[in-house]
């Protein structure tokens, strides 16, 4: 793992690493925080997932998480979106390709060699940040924004013993079906319903999938609410299914970083609350 560059923030560190995978078989960026007092104790550790069209530097330098991490002691991981780079396939369409790997991983040639973000982000990086980071491992919360607030709540729903905590920013809750991801998805895992199924929040709650609560915030003036987010799926999912769901829909707010960094210290802070030893 190579430091690409360091700077104090909060009595922390903010810190951006680059690695060469090799589950997608290219240089991965990605950043880390590390609150005060990670020199002394393992600390709790919060995943932030970004969404479409981002890199690890959207959150880093608009989500605003800094100053709560550093009060609650957790340490912030951003990754990347996708692989990147020369040779991996990519899309002129901002939905597909680079900054829209949709946390899956593909099955269809020629995404299936580079776009495997769904094992990147469960076996390859978690390994890297338990061996590099002062991170305890036993207590890891996962959130994100829009697409990444798709992969939070999927990666949650698939290891409900690894996160103890999860919530979403703005969630694509059912992207199977939402217009800016159903292409990606086909692209990705060809047209077999199947497979899609396993990537989608609300269908994996139908298959039985379960995760012990979640938070989720949405603005009401967002422009994606009606085709691309559809918070109202995942509350029919989980009422169903019978797990909690706080859904705050919060008057007035769109879909851009200054929603999600007002809401930021209430996510961390329920997140710290569910990661107290
Ligand atoms: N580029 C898209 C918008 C994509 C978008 O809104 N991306 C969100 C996540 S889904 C984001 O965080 N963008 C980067 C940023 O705001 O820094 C468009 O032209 O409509």
């Amino acid at each position: 793992m190579e430091t690409l560059s360091t700077a104090k923030a909060h009595g922390g560190v903010q810190g951006v690493y680059r690695h060469q995978s090799r589950v997608t078989d290219t240089a991965m960026t990605f950043a880390v925080f590390v609150p005060p007092g990670g020199a002394e104790r393992k600390l709790p550790v919060v995943w932030f997932l970004s969404g479409l069209t981002c890199t690890h530097q959207n959150a880093m330098d608009k989500a605003e998480y800094r100053r709560a991490a550093a009060e609650l002691g957790l340490i912030v991981v951003l990754p990347d979106t996708s692989p990147r780079g020369q040779g991996v396939p990519d899309d002129e369409d901002w939905r597909f390709g680079s900054g829209a790997g949709f946390y899956l991983d593909a099955t269809e040639r020629p995404y299936d060699r580079n776009y495997r973000m769904y094992s990147y982000l469960t076996d390859e990086l978690p390994a890297l940040v338990a061996v590099n980071f002062p991170a305890d491992m036993t207590r890891q919360a996962i959130t994100g924004h829009s697409m990444g607030g798709h992969g939070a709540l999927t990666i949650a729903l698939k290891h409900p013993d690894r996160f103890r905590s999860a919530s979403a920013f703005a969630p694509i809750v059912q992207p199977t079906t939402a217009g800016w991801s159903r292409p990606a998805f086909e692209k990705y895992l060809g047209r077999n319903p199947k497979a899609h199924r396993a990537y989608d929040a609300t269908l994996l709650i139908e298959d039985g999938h379960r995760f012990r609560e979640f938070l989720v915030d949405q603005g009401d003036k967002d422009s994606n609410l009606d085709d691309g987010l559809r918070p109202w799926l995942l509350k029919d999912a989980c009422a169903k299914a019978g797990i909690p769901l706080t859904l705050n829909m919060r008057e007035g707010y769109d879909h851009s970083y200054n929603f999600v960094s007002t809401f930021m210290p209430d996510h961390l802070a329920w997140h710290a609350e569910r990661l107290r030893e």
